[in-house]
């Protein structure tokens, strides 16, 4: 099961307008600067609140306007995953790993420490401090802990943009993978129409 997204919200001199749905897998959001893709991103965490509208993520209603639904953010179970990584520079690897699995109400955990190390490919990586990683390693700790926060979803805004191409063609088969190996629905904001139709099973127009 995947999103079910019906959202409006009037944001500055823009009205931001979404109405998709999408049966899994991993659905694109694609559009011009300032349609308002990183804003339906916050709507579906709950950082932001739709004016009107509906979000339903895995069978799971989050926002319901007329029904008065609104879960908190720290109760919807979705992995955000930024551009800019927004790690914590003071910690090690191993210690942004463990933000997201403290996070997790137990019940939720449904993957291990071990386990994204191995998905990850960052095991060696742990004691290190996360200012002295690369781009790409950056970006598979930041999806690590969102997985480690009991993700039941993941959303992925411009994940690849501030990588070089050969760390986003290795970002890239790693997002395959989740796509193909975890049965997490994937929201994934990008601005390259190639990348988005290599990784998408399903491609959302935001209009301005
Ligand atoms: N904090 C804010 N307050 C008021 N308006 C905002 C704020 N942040 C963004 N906006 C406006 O909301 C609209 C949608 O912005 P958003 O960042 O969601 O678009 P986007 O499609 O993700 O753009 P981009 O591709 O450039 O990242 C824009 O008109 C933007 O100016």
């Amino acid at each position: 099961m995947g999103f079910d997204i019906d959202v409006t919200l009037r944001r500055g001199e823009a009205t931001i307008a979404a109405q998709f749905t999408s049966a899994g897998g991993l659905t694109a959001l694609f559009g011009p600067s300032g349609a308002g893709k990183t804003s339906v991103l916050d709507m579906v965490a709950g950082l932001l609140r739709p004016d009107a509208g509906r979000i339903v993520v895995g069978g799971r209603v989050l926002f319901d306007s007329a029904a008065g639904v609104d879960v908190p953010v720290q109760a919807r179970g979705c992995g955000y995953v930024f551009q800019d990584y927004r790690l914590f520079p003071h910690l090690n690897v191993r210690h942004n790993l463990l933000y997201g699995w403290q996070l997790a109400a137990p019940d939720q955990r449904w993957i291990t420490l071990d386990e994204v190390c191995d998905l990850l490919g960052i095991g060696a990586l742990l004691t290190r401090r996360v200012r002295h990683l690369s781009g790409g390693e950056k970006q598979r700790v930041a999806i690590g802990r969102a997985l480690l926060s009991g993700a039941r979803c993941l959303l992925l805004d411009e994940p690849l943009s501030s990588l070089d191409a050969a760390r986003r063609e290795e970002i890239m088969g790693l997002i395959e993978r989740l796509r193909d190996e975890l049965r997490l629905p994937i929201l994934y904001v990008g601005h390259d129409r190639a990348e988005v139709d290599r990784l998408a099973g399903q491609v959302v127009t935001i209009r301005a």
